[in-house]
């Protein structure tokens, strides 16, 4: 029988650098997982495309999705929906591949209890100041928006103990190699380690 993909879930504060992180990883070829694309209520920001960095959704839309039981799991975060799809990610572990959330804590908690066996990463930041830097840098956010999400970064940096991995986000390329080593290291561990797998820890 075909072995199910390993469900791989990057969480962390709100501009510690998970969109950054993931990017760099998947611009790789040989990256060897599947990226799942989530549903927001949030407005697109500049440069945003539906279907590619988010499945934007009205409020409505996205209550429907609640009540049919299309997602995985789903949170609210500072005043909008984020959720992920339920049948993209059972039929990509299904299919044998690897797939990868990136998903705020209530969500990451939500998908420990349906996927014990789970690969949890949660991405920290090298300080609070320098959280606040980067989301203040990024320019997307308002300052009241900026203010909740830094309160909410608080009480989530406090459940980094519920993870099986803490990775710094210190420099980006650094964090994408030990968050690769650790998947590879997991495949191992379970004893699924394949050749694609090694290819993918091979620096340029
Ligand atoms: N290691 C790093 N060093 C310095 N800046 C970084 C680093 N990683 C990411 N950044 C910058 O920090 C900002 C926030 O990054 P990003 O948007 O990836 O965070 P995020 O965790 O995905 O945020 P959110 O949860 O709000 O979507 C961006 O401007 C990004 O360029
Ligand atoms: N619980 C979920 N959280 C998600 C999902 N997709 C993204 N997110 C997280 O929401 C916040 C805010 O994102 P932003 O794009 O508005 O900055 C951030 O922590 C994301 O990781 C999801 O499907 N479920």
């Amino acid at each position: 029988m075909k072995e199910k993909g390993l469900l791989i879930v990057l969480s962390g504060p709100s501009g510690v650098g998970k969109g950054t992180v993931r990017k760099e990883i998947f611009s790789h070829p040989d990256t060897a997982f599947e990226y799942s694309i989530s549903m927001t209520t949030r407005a697109p920001r500049e440069g945003e495309v539906n279907g590619v960095d988010y499945f934007f959704k009205s409020r409505e839309e996205f209550e429907a999705l609640i009540k049919e039981e299309k997602l995985l799991e789903y949170a609210e975060f500072v005043g909008n929906y984020y959720g992920t799809p339920v049948d993209y990610v059972r039929e990509t572990l299904e299919e044998g591949k690897d797939v990868f959330l990136e998903i705020e804590v209530q969500g990451a908690r939500q998908v420990r209890k349906k996927f014990p066996d789970g690969l949890f990463i949660f991405l920290a930041p090298p300080s609070l100041s320098e959280l606040k830097n980067r989301i203040v840098t990024r320019g997307t956010e308002t300052e009241d928006v900026i203010l909740n999400r830094m309160t909410v970064a608080k009480e989530e940096i406090e459940m980094m103990n519920l993870y099986d991995y803490v990775v710094e986000n210190d420099e980006i390329e650094r964090a994408c190699e030990r968050i690769k080593a650790i998947v590879v290291a997991e495949h191992c561990r379970r004893e699924r380690v394949e050749p694609r797998y090694i290819k993918m820890l091979e620096v340029e």
